[in-house]
């Protein structure tokens, strides 16, 4: 990049102008003088440089750092995808921004919201551009070493139990990630209300800022420039980014573009080649023949003039995604591998795991959107953590394309909702209000609802013979098999809360709950099984609450009811001592907890009960006439 200061970072101003570039040269060497200039001081043999303001990282994120700098971890290529992801959500920022202030987008290449990646092979660096919202100086310092977030410490301490730094996105530090590849990062911004600044650090504890005299002006945005590693070399190929940006970020909203390089065959004339091509001149070795030649072409008049095919070097803004939103296509177009993908840049998840479920539709009526939601195959870390944090939520709204929000205080499955219906020129804090979002929200809780409803339908586990023969005829079995099971282990918990919650739907959720009790077999069973092997006219749901299920089965008030062949519910997760204060009944039945005092059992079990307690009494009775 360097080398050509000049040209590149114009480049990095002006970019996709497609047709200008071919025939450009983009290593050709300058002899501008403020360009070598800036060029030394630039990469100033990767030393911080001396006059920079230097700052410590806060300890957690120098612990990540050395953690990350010294893993042995093979998936490198996940700091491309953190980086592109940086640069969306910066771009996203702008965007929103620009909803109620045009002007703050400026003109000409500024307004262009895209991301641009370049590499200079010769001095091993990545740059990734975006035109985002940047940075300004205090932003640096805050956001990229002195505040760790939440989730440092979190990410800290499963890297050392785990080693597994796939979920480096999930806990909000994906920037360090560059140093998996990268022994010296400059990050170079420009916010609209701050001057440019450098941001330079080699993973030892400190970092530099520096105000930026020498870059070329960004005009607004980030450049992030990678000095690779060594061993990181794999990543100067062109072939290696678009492989990378195809299989992590090609649902990225905004277009993601390569400097790449190609061999075009460009026309000459024959003659003017000669000089520094050989072999292709050898057709017109002398001056002699050439002039025959010319001489014969003006004879032959309008016959054209003698050409040949050279192969040219050239470089050009090659775009690497489709940016075309996955939820405005057609459902029925989109491969189920489109949708895994789309789920696994949406929840940046790099394993390979398909989500558990998804459903996309579109609402019609008062409010129109379009929405995808999945269910992801694993909750995420601090799910229950941060379940009161109104901030935290995985719903992602945009309205007509642009990204809007993902701070709503609702618990929903992984959701992406895109309405034209709402209005675009409000802030976050009415939309919040607006009543349409309302209605989407009830929309997608049932969307939600009916889809984990589905998985447990589709689950060969999940012996309801009503559904089992549609099971054994949709042939997918093994795929589907256990999901059910997978669903209820990862966020069974959800389920609980929001029957605590959401009254409305507190019969729709409790269908979806699944306990052992003392004739499931070890196995999960539903409340709907349970009703299906009720005694006959019994009236009650028994359920027994405790720590353990061994505990429970030693119970002498489980024993009570076993022996009359009752089937008892085992509440063992902390919360459903609470969750059954709310929930009453289900269908026509009541629950009972079989160790409150007084309880009373189905109307056959009760008769009995009083015949028994006759007998006792007739007996006693007896005795007592008999003294
Ligand atoms: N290209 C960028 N433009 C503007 N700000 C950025 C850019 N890259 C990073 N930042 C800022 O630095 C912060 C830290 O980035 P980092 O990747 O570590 O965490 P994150 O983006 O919040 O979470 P995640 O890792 O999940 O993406 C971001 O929250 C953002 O404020």
């Amino acid at each position: 990049l360097h080398a050509n200061a000049e040209d590149d970072s114009d480049e990095l101003v002006n970019p996709p102008k497609v047709e200008e570039k071919i025939g450009a040269v983009p290593n050709g060497l300058s002899t501008d003088s403020d360009v070598a200039k800036r060029e030394a001081e630039s990469m100033s043999k990767r030393s911080l440089r001396s006059n920079a303001e230097k700052f410590e990282f806060q300890a957690e994120v120098s612990r990540l750092m050395d953690i990350i700098i010294n893993s042995l971890y093979s998936n490198k290529d996940i700091f491309l995808r953190e980086l592109i992801s940086n640069a969306s959500d910066a771009l996203d920022k702008i965007r929103f921004l620009s909803l109620t202030d045009k002007e703050i987008l400026g003109e000409g290449d500024n307004a262009k919201l895209d991301i641009e990646i370049k590499l200079n092979k010769e001095k091993k660096i990545i740059s990734i551009r975006d035109r985002g919202i940047g940075m300004t100086k205090e932003d640096l310092i805050k956001n990229l070493g002195t505040i760790a977030k939440s989730g440092t410490s979190a990410f800290v301490e499963k890297m050392q139990t785990s080693g597994d730094l796939n979920l480096i996105g999930q806990f909000g530090v994906g920037f360090y990630s560059v140093y998996l590849v990268a022994d010296y990062v400059e990050v170079i911004s420009k916010h609209n209300e701050d001057k440019q600044y450098v941001w330079e650090s080699k993973a030892d504890g400190a970092f530099a800022i520096s105000e930026d005299t020498w870059n070329e002006p960004l005009g607004r945005g980030t450049e992030i420039r990678l000095h690779l590693r060594e061993e990181a070399g794999e990543y100067l190929e062109e072939s290696k980014l678009k492989e990378l940006v195809k299989r992590y970020s090609e649902f990225i909203n905004f277009p993601i573009y390569l400097w790449a390089t190609k061999e075009v065959d460009v026309e000459v004339p024959a003659d003017e080649d000669e000089s520094n091509d050989e072999e292709e001149t050898s057709e017109s070795s002398s001056e002699e023949e050439k002039e025959d030649e010319e001489k014969e072409e003006d004879e032959e008049g309008d016959k054209k003039r003698k050409t040949k095919k050279v192969k040219e070097t050239t470089s050009e803004w090659e775009l690497l995604n489709d940016v075309k939103a996955i939820w405005l296509r057609n459902p029925k177009e989109v491969t189920d591998e489109e949708y895994t993908k789309f789920y696994h840049s949406l929840a940046k998840d790099l394993s390979d795991e398909k989500p558990l479920a998804w459903s996309h539709f579109t609402a019609e009526g008062d409010v129109e959107f379009k929405a995808v939601l999945f269910v992801p195959p694993k909750a995420p870390h601090d799910l229950y953590e941060s379940y009161y944090n109104a901030n935290k939520s995985n719903l992602k709204l945009y309205v007509r394309r642009v990204f809007i929000s993902d701070e709503f205080d609702e618990l929903l499955p992984k959701v992406l909702v895109d309405s034209d219906t709402l209005p675009l020129n409000v802030s976050r804090e009415m939309l919040q209000q607006h009543s349409s979002l309302k209605t989407i929200k009830k929309k997608l809780i049932r969307k939600a609802l009916d889809m984990i409803r589905r998985i447990a339908e589709e689950d060969p586990d999940e012996t309801n013979d009503k559904n089992k023969k549609d099971i054994e005829e949709s042939g997918d079995n093994d795929e589907k098999k256990g999901q059910y099971t997978k669903f209820w282990n990862e966020f069974g918990k959800s389920i609980k809360l929001g029957i605590i919650e959401d009254a409305t739907n507190r019969n729709r959720l409790a269908k979806l709950l699944r306990f052992e009790s003392t004739k499931s077999g070890g196995k999960l069973t539903s409340l709907d099984q349970y009703i299906s092997r009720m005694k006959k006219g019994q009236k009650d749901i028994f359920y027994i609450t405790g720590t353990t299920k061994e505990q429970l089965e030693k119970s002498p008030f489980l024993e009570r009811l076993t022996k009359k062949n009752y089937e008892v519910i085992y509440f063992t997760d902390p919360v459903d001592e609470y969750l059954m204060q709310y929930l009453m009944d289900y269908e026509e039945y009541k629950f009972q907890n079989v160790s409150k005092e007084g309880l009373k059992l189905g109307k056959d079990s009760k008769d009995k009960e009083l015949k028994e307690s006759f007998k006792e009494l007739t007996k006693w009775w007896k005795g007592a006439l008999a003294c």
